[in-house]
């Protein structure tokens, strides 16, 4: 059997997210699968990201006609299919052989946006040149400010539609399971818009983001968000969204689950910006809690990534796929037929 057969008959068998992760578990390297796995030191957050959406009940009503369901949004002039992004994950190429390719490819399979990370494995023309849907640049600011301004003239140059800067790593996080398996790079993966991962720049402030905002000709979205007053310093910044995000329990142990870092921050954002948000983002239903709670759209993170270790394209194509259908069954079996309608009342209380 060759790579591509396994791949199919791998897709094949992938009914759910979870599945999706118990076969990629067997499938990868262990220095891969602990790299995507892994949380923060103990990994609090990592797991009260799932265990908040859990605990959520839902409100169903009755009776209502939902024989047309309507997923689409809109974000900075661009309509989404459906409100469920890629989320920026580094060094797709230890996944997959055909790395970032493949997530792109898979993406536009599925009509979903993808946030290229600062830390792709492939360059972002060659992203470019394969992707069928828009896609977005993560940026992670580096402490050489000139090499960080032409990665963002790169990607505004390669058609990247919007900039997720991210502003929850001034250092990585401490990651226990990621020292266990001694993760590095291997031999020949290269990321080819950063010089490595030391190079994030521990100095970054709100200066910055007005320095960003003074050359970007894209929007900017600030990536890390968890707290209400920083919500409101961005938007007096001037930025154009904000993505609640813990980093997937990657970074800060203990925070809490974005789920409940959420409600506060879009009260407190009122509709000003768009509101998006990541963090254990598994079923169709977490997406439905998601846009009740204030968020326009979701992020999904380690799914991906464990699609493509799974079935390259394909794998990431079927990741997004089922968690779409499962959103449309979750509109319908709540009685809303579109996003709009998603609001507070479908939280039972
Ligand atoms: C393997 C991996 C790599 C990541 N790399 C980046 C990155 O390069 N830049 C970034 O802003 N966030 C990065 N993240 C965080 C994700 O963008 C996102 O916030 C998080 O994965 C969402 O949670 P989820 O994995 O539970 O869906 C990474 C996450 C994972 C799992
Ligand atoms: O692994 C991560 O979560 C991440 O964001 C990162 C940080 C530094 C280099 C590569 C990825």
């Amino acid at each position: 059997m060759n790579v591509a057969e396994r791949d199919l008959l791998d897709v094949n068998q992938l009914i759910n997210l979870f599945d999706v992760e118990k076969l990629a578990a067997e499938r990868m390297t262990p220095m891969a699968y602990e790299y995507v796995a892994s949380g923060a030191a103990d990994e609090f957050t990592l797991r009260w990201n799932r265990q908040a959406l859990d605990s959520i009940k839902l409100n169903t009503r009755v009776l209502v006609d939902v024989s047309r369901i309507d997923t689409r949004v809109s974000l900075f002039g661009l309509d989404l299919a459906y409100p469920i992004l890629v989320a920026p994950t580094a060094y797709h190429r230890t996944m997959h052989p055909e790395g970032e390719l493949a997530t792109a490819r898979g993406a536009g399979a599925a009509e979903a946006l993808y946030v290229v990370s600062s830390f792709t494995n492939t360059p972002l023309s060659e992203i470019a040149s394969v992707a069928t849907q828009p896609l977005w640049f993560q940026l992670y600011v580096s402490d050489d400010r000139e090499q960080t301004k032409a990665l963002v003239q790169e990607a505004e140059a390669q058609g990247c539609r919007a900039l997720c800067v991210t502003v929850d790593t001034p250092v990585a996080g401490v990651r226990n399971r990621q020292q266990r398996v001694n993760f590095a790079m291997p031999e020949g993966i290269r990321t080819p818009h950063m010089a490595d991962a030391f190079a994030l720049t521990k100095s970054l402030t709100w200066k910055d983001v007005d320095w960003l905002q003074s050359f970007a000709k894209i929007p900017i979205l600030l990536k890390g968000i968890l707290n209400s007053d920083d919500a409101e310093l961005a938007i007096q910044a001037g930025v154009s969204g904000i993505i609640v995000s813990n980093h997937g329990g990657r970074n800060l142990d203990t925070v809490p689950a974005t789920i409940e870092a959420l409600p506060r921050i879009a009260e407190r954002v009122n509709k000003r910006v768009p509101v998006l948000m990541d963090g254990g983002i598994r079923r169709g239903t977490d997406v439905v809690k998601a846009i009740a709670l204030g968020a326009n759209a979701v992020l999904v993170g380690k799914p991906i990534c464990f699609g493509l270790a799974c079935g390259g394209a394909d794998g990431v194509a079927k990741v997004l796929t089922i968690l779409r259908t499962e959103l449309e069954l979750a509109m319908a079996l709540t009685g809303k037929a579109t996003l709009t309608d998603i609001d507070q009342s479908v939280i039972w209380r």
